[in-house]
């Protein structure tokens, strides 16, 4: 079209629009690169957790640089999922090192897993980071926990002279490291796990510098049924972060999406506040991760058969993992052919980023007007995940990971109208798979492997 001078077209910016470029530009510039909130989780349930952490820390202006640790263990898909939300996805060895190797010969091998929390202090391409465990929710900013010190934690609700190792402050250095390790050589841990260890390890912490008792709203216990019921109505409205410690994680309990309620399982109950947060923990899961599936589900071929992103009430062969069992659901595997048309999730997310809350009981399913089934296969290319090898004792490699299928823990997501649930399925290795394990030194101290299961199955055989 000839325009005129007069009638010269120029494009205001929509203010939506410029208020969004600014604020990318006050995030880009206000990122502190040499700092970083940090989380660990060892297999594909804790995944969840650290995916809900992650979400909830982007929710709240996040200007730090976000890491996961993961162990072999953690399978393909997972990581390319954490990759969505984490900076860095570091995975940890636990087996080439000769100091786990020593720790089993000091017959302590349950402290690996615990040690693997202690491999943040390998982090040392940050000057100073955040630990908190991957069944943390944060419920707003934390930038001032970056003003504190090593070691700066908050009392344990059990024994407050004690810190909870669920969140704390930290200076990554090979050198703490070392100590840390050492440390668990030669003195073990008190209860058997980091926390333990790092209270005999940071034993001045109760009593040295104020400072670094961090107040009790940075890791708030959700299940705890506070004694101090006044002071839990004065202060518990200002909590920052709250914990879920204790056996029952929010991801052993299903949730109702259309009512907004968690179902409690077997004899499990909660208290009106832990209510409250396990809502607020499902809502980010419903909101900010569920979405993060359907969108690497749709763009990824070769997913495992082992997660299945079902919609249970839609098709027969979902039915079953609703209820635990775990059948790969035709309607959401990608050799379906329609991956994500019959998905429940809403529209595709954005790869980066907290995506919009998305909701996800439309029973209707229908795609938007004028999209093909087809079309929703052409979703984005995945990303190569931001995956790094790195064994603590030696130059972390440039290369990525070697996606084994060997997992032995993996998730069913069973999603439907009415419940989500999320359930551990493990798979059986066969004997070959097993074997090599072992040989890559890749034990499971805690679980088959562990010594008892071993002189179990020894005892069958003598008999
Ligand atoms: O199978 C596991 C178990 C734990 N973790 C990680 O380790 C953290 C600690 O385990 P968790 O189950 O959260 O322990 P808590 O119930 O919180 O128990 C307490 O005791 C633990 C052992 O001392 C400490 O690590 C915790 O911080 C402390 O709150 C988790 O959050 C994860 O980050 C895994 O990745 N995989
Ligand atoms: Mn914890």
């Amino acid at each position: 079209m000839n325009l005129g001078r007069g009638e010269e077209v120029t494009m205001a910016p929509s203010p939506l629009l410029s208020l969004r470029s600014v604020t990318l530009v006050f995030l880009l510039i206000f990122t502190v690169t040499d700092q970083a909130f940090v989380t660990l989780a060892t297999n594909d349930i804790y995944c969840q957790g650290a995916l809900v952490l992650g979400q909830s820390l982007r929710r709240h202006r996040l200007t730090r640089k976000l890491v996961v640790l993961i162990t072999p263990q953690v399978s393909s898909l997972l990581r390319v999922i954490l990759s969505k939300v984490f900076d860095e996805v570091i995975e940890v060895n636990l087996i080439d090192s000769a100091d786990y190797i020593h720790l089993a010969f000091l017959k302590r091998p349950e402290l690996g897993l615990t040690l693997t929390k202690l491999h943040c202090w390998t982090l040392t391409h940050y000057s100073k980071c955040v630990f908190l465990d991957a069944d943390t929710l944060v419920l707003s900013n934390v930038d001032e926990l970056f003003d504190r010190g090593e070691f700066s934690a908050a009392p344990d609700p059990g024994w407050p002279d004690c810190f909870n190792s669920g969140v704390f402050v930290f200076q990554p250095s090979l050198h703490t490291h070392k100590l840390l390790l050492q440390h668990a050589m030669e003195h073990g841990s008190f209860d058997g796990a980091d926390q333990g260890l790092l209270n005999s390890f940071f034993r001045n912490w109760s009593t040295t510098d104020i400072h670094k008792h961090l107040p009790f709203i940075y890791n708030l216990s959700s299940n705890t049924m506070y004694t101090y019921s006044p002071a839990f109505k004065q202060f518990g409205s200002s909590a920052k972060v709250v914990h879920f410690l204790g056996s029952m994680k929010p991801w052993n309990y299903k949730y109702n999406p259309q009512s907004g309620s968690v179902l409690e399982q077997g004899s499990a109950s909660s208290s009106q506040h832990q209510a409250a947060f396990l809502h607020l923990w499902w809502t980010v899961y419903q909101n900010n991760v569920l979405p993060l599936y359907k969108s690497v589900q749709a763009g990824e071929a070769r997913a495992s058969p082992g997660h299945t992103l079902c919609r249970s009430d839609v098709g027969g062969p979902c039915a079953d993992s609703a209820s635990g069992v775990g059948e790969p659901c035709e309607n959401s595997t990608p050799s379906a052919g329609v991956p994500c048309a019959n998905s429940p999730l809403g529209s595709n997310q954005p790869a980066q980023g907290l995506p919009e809350p998305t909701q996800i009981v439309d029973e209707t399913l229908s795609l938007p007007e004028g999209r093909r089934s087809e079309d929703m296969i052409a979703c984005p290319e995945i990303e190569t995940p931001a995956v790094i090898t790195c064994d603590p004792l030696s130059q972390p490699s440039p290369q990525p990971a070697d996606f084994t299928e060997t997992e032995t823990t993996l998730v069913d997501l069973a999603v439907s109208v009415s419940q989500i649930s999320i359930e551990e399925k493990v798979k059986e290795l066969s004997p070959e798979e097993e074997r090599r394990k072992w040989e890559e030194g890749r034990i499971d101290y805690m679980g088959k492997d562990a010594f008892a299961r071993i002189q179990e199955k020894l005892d069958r055989f003598l008999q």
